[in-house]
């Protein structure tokens, strides 16, 4: 049996903006109101999935949501036409309305949390979308992110579907942005790390003081027991509070695994060296790199304004590791240094490619945070939707469908605009047509 790592990356919605939503996310407070420009963005992020294909991996796509929220809009009281709604909403909580049509779905690391079937008790891949209850505006993503994940993946023989967490602070769950599998092979049992900011049931033990914890330990234990996770394999870290106050609002932000690879950097975890020993003894016998970057080489402030540690790490066909790193990262004396250095190290990282995509990392999203990694057997490649794996033809259609439906700017301002309600709708119609997902959207299904 063969196996194979299959990153789904978000496709950008057509609302994407800046609105400085993500209180303890550098980039998005610096960014707010800035013009975006959601053509370039989808295009950056399909041209990202472009390079992994030609590099010889399996790359999906995960649509975006349906923004603006207009049911949300009405939830919260606003009422009349669609077009009332939004003025109503733009004029009385301009704030409600960003919320409603944030594009934040493109984060797909953040949209779930993956389990392999070598992990599980019952030889499924196991599937819980992220509640994402820190950030109202990405609280509202779960419900259409498990349609959408039901949807690619619906053969109950291989895959089980599990509700969000409960919506409540004290179950924070921010999905795979804080899991990390460890691995000899990707097809065999591997050691799940789950990283938390805080205890939500303990307020003695540490927490950050300045920015909010996401994820907490009681979220992280609950989906290690809903995916029927082993104690053997599964390990809970808990994240350097320090650096969650330095910017640092997801694991993701400041490690990335990939394999037999655990690359992070000094001040990322509160208790290193326990945990890694743990893991060290959960993962056995097989060699296990772990890759620490000194705060010498690279500060907290660098990694956070670079994401040094929002790279993806791949398996190439030729079996070494590349580096995915966001051009920022280039542009960095310190990080290009450092990278030009690892490459040539005993590690199994032998490459480093840059790709550009600035218009997400002003959002504060690099290229791990496009992606969300599912772990596949061929049998389970097989029952996946196939119009959701990305070639040649998938990719030229998508950039078509992106030029004839998005714009090439947007302002604040535009997100009451009633024609942007009207484009999108048609856009996400046309998409579930592409991608044969059925209906998904609360505009689809009314
Ligand atoms: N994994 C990367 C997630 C980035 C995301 N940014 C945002 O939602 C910013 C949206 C805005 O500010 O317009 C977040 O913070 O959850």
């Amino acid at each position: 049996m063969k196996h194979f790592e299959v990153n789904f990356d978000g496709l950008v919605g057509p609302t994407h903006n800046y609105a400085g939503l993500s209180f303890g996310n550098v980039a998005s407070l610096s960014n707010a109101k800035a013009a975006s420009n959601p053509r370039q963005a989808a295009k950056q992020g399909l041209k990202k999935m472009k390079a992994l294909h030609d590099l010889g991996l399996k790359q999906g796509v995960l649509a975006p949501q349906e923004r603006p929220d207009m049911a949300t809009l009405r939830r919260l009281g606003f009422t009349g036409t669609d077009a009332q709604v939004l003025a109503k909403a733009a004029k009385d909580a301009p704030h409600l309305l960003a919320a409603c049509c944030s594009a934040s779905s493109m984060w797909t690391a953040n949209a779930a949390t993956i389990s392999p079937s070598a992990d599980t008790h019952d030889g499924r891949v196991h599937f819980t979308p992220a509640n994402l209850t820190n950030k109202f505006h990405r609280s509202l993503e779960p419900a259409v992110t498990g349609r959408i994940l039901k949807a690619i993946f619906s053969d109950e023989r291989y895959f089980k579907h599990h509700k969000h967490l409960p919506d409540n602070d004290h179950f924070g769950d921010e999905g795979a942005a804080n899991h990390t599998r460890l691995c000899s092979q990707y097809g065999h049992a591997g050691v799940e790390l789950f990283v938390y900011g805080r205890e939500a049931f303990n307020s003695q033990a540490p927490a950050p003081r300045r920015y909010p914890a996401r994820q907490t330990l009681e979220a992280s234990q609950a989906i290690a027991r809903l995916h029927g996770l082993d104690e053997s394999n599964v390990v809970f870290m808990q994240q350097n509070p320090e650096v969650i106050d330095a910017g640092v609002f997801h694991n993701d932000v400041i490690s990335v695994g990939n394999q037999n690879v655990l690359f992070y950097h000094q001040d990322a975890f509160a208790n290193t060296a326990a945990d890694f020993a743990e893991i060290q003894r959960k993962f056995g016998e097989h060699p296990l790199h772990f890759i620490e970057v000194p705060r010498q080489s690279v500060s907290v402030s660098e990694a956070v304004k670079t994401y040094l540690f929002n790279t993806q790490i791949v398996t190439l066909p030729s079996g070494h590791m590349a580096i995915i790193a966001p051009t920022e990262c280039e542009e960095s004396d310190a990080v290009s240094r450092y990278l030009a250095e690892l490459v040539e190290k005993d590690t199994p990282i032998k490459e480093v490619r840059y790709m550009d995509v600035k218009e997400s990392m002003k959002n504060g999203g690099g290229p791990a945070c496009l992606r969300l990694r599912v772990a596949l057997n061929d049998q389970e490649l097989a029952a996946a939707n196939p119009h959701c794996l990305l070639d040649d033809a998938l990719f030229t259609r998508l950039n078509g469908w992106v030029d004839k439906h998005y714009r090439d700017q947007l302002h604040v301002a535009d997100l009451a605009d009633p024609a942007l309600l009207t484009e999108s709708r048609q856009a996400l119609d046309e998409l579930t047509q592409i991608l044969a997902l059925g209906s998904v959207y609360p505009f689809q299904l009314a």
